[in-house]
């Protein structure tokens, strides 16, 4: 009965009478959080707020898939209450069908050395190796190369350093220094900072490279925006006569080339790297929304959809990604950085990024980085 209580009639003042202890316990007993490491490690961490009435509305916590029927469980609230300031609200109000969760990581290591299986929410369980969406990090390699395929950023997990309200924007900065992970990789010291504000109607990220060793070093970079869309429909302006490196059909010695077409279309696999790209793309998604992508010092662009090669969801997401000097390194001097300034993508309807693997989760924005909170790793997206 304390249970039910808890959960289904949270008002504050029963937040006030309750030990957090079983409040905690009460959270845990239902699953709403899956997992909460602190108390494994000994640290207390505090309660998330309940969310409020109005959160609530604009942020259902659970929705059907309408591609695969499978229910997703929605805990962004909870999020939003550990990051303090950030008004989720705001955010869940971009969209109904935003996944925020915590996944576990039982045993701390690197995504990319985990098994298959990694469990979300304890109520979903996705495979890794099959999964795409958001706008991972390619860093400090954007694949292939020496290292794993688009580097270890995208792996590893990222802290928050910084939550506030910019001018009625939320806005959320996460940092990457190296460790013995990276070092095994890449033996340089650096600080990644990426900073994320959700405006009214448009998406923008800063990502900024920093140099702490004592010697220089170079990388190549992107963020690998997946956009939903409906593959047959899709096209990209603004790419006409940019030089190209086309990876198809080998990425390791890509085809150089210059683009002739006013818009790209899809209409089989593509996989091209365009040097020098214009600073504006305008990206139609095929479902009726087009979508301004602009940026400031990411000279170069990616078109990828992988066709036949991931059958399930092809037709379902585009990949438009901003990058960074892929074919020649950016050096970076000791104490000096490399700052992308902006990613910028807007369009009246609000944008759509899709998740493909054994669920495809459809979200105006999913920005996805592992990050630590209360020195647990969680996967945070937003
Ligand atoms: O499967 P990954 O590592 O996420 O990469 C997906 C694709 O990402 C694109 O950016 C690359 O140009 C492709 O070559 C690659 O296949």
């Amino acid at each position: 009965f304390p249970v039910l209580v808890c959960i289904r009639f949270p008002a504050p003042f029963l937040q006030g009478l309750i030990p957090w202890w079983f409040l905690w316990f009460c959270r845990v007993r239902a699953g709403d959080s899956g997992w909460l490491p602190w108390r494994a490690r000994g640290r207390r961490c505090t309660l998330p707020a309940w969310p409020s009435p109005r959160a609530t509305a604009a942020c259902p916590r659970s929705a059907s898939n309408p591609r695969t029927g499978v229910r997703l469980r929605f805990i962004c609230l909870e999020h939003a209450s550990r990051l303090g300031r950030f008004p989720m609200e705001r955010i869940c109000s971009l969209s109904d069908q935003m996944l925020c969760s915590t996944a576990r990581n039982p045993s701390g290591r690197p995504r990319d050395k985990l098994d298959k299986s990694y469990e979300f929410n304890s109520h979903l369980t996705i495979s890794f190796s099959e999964t795409s969406g958001g706008i991972p990090h390619c860093f400090p390699q954007f694949g292939p190369g020496p290292m794993q395929q688009h580097g270890f950023a995208r792996n590893v997990n990222w802290s928050i350093t910084d939550s506030e309200v910019t001018e009625g924007d939320p806005t959320v900065t996460l940092e990457l220094k190296d460790d013995s992970y990276s070092r095994s990789m890449w033996d340089f010291s650096f600080q990644a900072l990426y900073k994320v504000v959700l405006h009214s109607t448009s998406l923008s990220t800063t990502l900024k490279i920093i140099n702490t060793d004592d010697k220089p070093f170079s990388f190549t970079s992107a963020l690998h925006t997946y956009f939903s869309a409906s593959i047959a429909g899709v096209s990209v302006k603004g790419l006409k006569g940019s030089k190209t490196l086309n990876k198809d059909p080998d990425p390791k010695n890509p085809l150089e080339g210059k683009e002739e077409r006013d818009e790209v279309t899809f209409p089989g696999f593509v996989d091209c790297v365009y040097l020098g790209a214009p600073s504006e793309l305008t990206l139609d998604n095929g479902l009726g929304d087009k979508i301004v992508i602009s940026n400031t010092n990411w000279s170069d662009a990616v078109l990828w959809n992988p066709h036949l090669q991931m059958e399930a969801c092809y037709k379902d997401f585009v990949c438009v990604e901003n990058a960074k000097r892929l074919k020649q390194y950016n050096w970076v001097q000791k104490n000096l950085g490399w700052q992308s300034r902006k990613l910028n993508l807007s369009e009246a309807n609000g944008l759509r990024t899709v998740q493909c693997g054994e669920y495809v989760v459809k979200g105006p924005f999913y920005v996805s980085a592992n990050v630590n909170m209360c020195h647990s790793p969680m996967y945070f997206n937003l």
